[in-house]
């Protein structure tokens, strides 16, 4: 956190601290990964994208959950309108025709169980607790901080645009009706994005707030960023797969 730690000394004025959130994206996310740089040149194997989309199921899972928690915890009611629509992105309305399942569409078109992949059971404990470390903080902190750890999404428009044209082009079997789930999200987490960051340059007004809001991003760039190092740690060349979780190697 060092290059941000005291960011907003003195104050910021509202276009500098935007700025500066860009800032921290631009340095911190995980588009700036050497997994996500493998996956772009395709130099992944089947396995090691079917490991990718295992754990990541378990982030696209709490999504709903904490952004439900955010909800609860807001007074406005103009904010909760705006707010639900993001569960309802994920959920749709029966629970199963929302981002959850096209996620899980897409683990199933990379050839994974859809049981395995919705029981979380073969997920990295390094995921789980990065997962969870996500909730919680939405849970523990203000809902300013929790609302500022969603801006991540400012970003995220950017990583689809290199990685669904890149998956498709240097994988053979990736298809785009799996990769579906991509389609609706840059329009979606642009739309959350402003709100979000609205809400965060209106309500951030001392020092304090401010710097609270920049290492709310902080935090949340390192989940995104220790997800990806659990991967390359378990499924990389010379990894090793904890016990308990997906492993693809025919068993010895
Ligand atoms: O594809 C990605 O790399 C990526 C990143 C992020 C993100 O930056 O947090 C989200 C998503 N996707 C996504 O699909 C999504 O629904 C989402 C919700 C949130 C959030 O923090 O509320 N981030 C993200």
């Amino acid at each position: 956190m060092k290059e941000f730690a005291d960011a907003a000394r003195g104050g910021l004025s509202a276009d500098a601290l935007e700025k500066t959130l860009r800032d921290v994206g631009a340095s911190r996310y995980h588009n700036l990964h050497p997994l996500h740089h493998m996956m772009t040149a395709g130099l992944l194997s089947k396995e090691q994208l079917q490991a990718w989309a295992l754990n990541r199921y378990c982030y696209q899972a709490m999504i709903p959950r904490k952004d439900a928690m955010i909800l609860a915890r807001a007074e406005d009611p103009a904010f909760r309108a705006a707010w639900r629509k993001r569960i309802e992105d994920h959920d749709g309305d029966d629970g199963w025709n929302g981002g959850i399942a096209r996620w899980l569409k897409l683990a199933t078109g990379l050839g994974l169980d859809r049981e395995l992949v919705a029981s979380q059971k073969g997920a990295l404990p390094a995921t789980r607790f990065a997962v969870g470390a996500y909730l919680s903080f939405c849970t523990d902190r203000s809902l300013l901080e929790a609302v500022a750890s969603s801006l991540t999404e400012l970003f995220s428009p950017i990583i689809i645009s290199e990685r669904v044209p890149a998956m498709l082009a240097k994988y053979e079997f990736v298809t785009e009706d799996i990769l579906e789930y991509f389609r609706p999200r840059p329009a979606q987490a642009s739309r959350d994005a402003d709100f979000a960051l609205a809400y965060v340059l209106r309500h951030a007004d001392t020092p304090e707030k401010q710097q609270a809001v920049i290492d709310a991003l902080v935090f949340k760039c390192d989940v995104l960023w220790a997800m990806l190092d659990a991967l390359e740690q378990a499924y990389g060349d010379h990894g090793h797969v904890p016990p308990g979780a997906f492993d693809p190697r025919p068993s010895q």
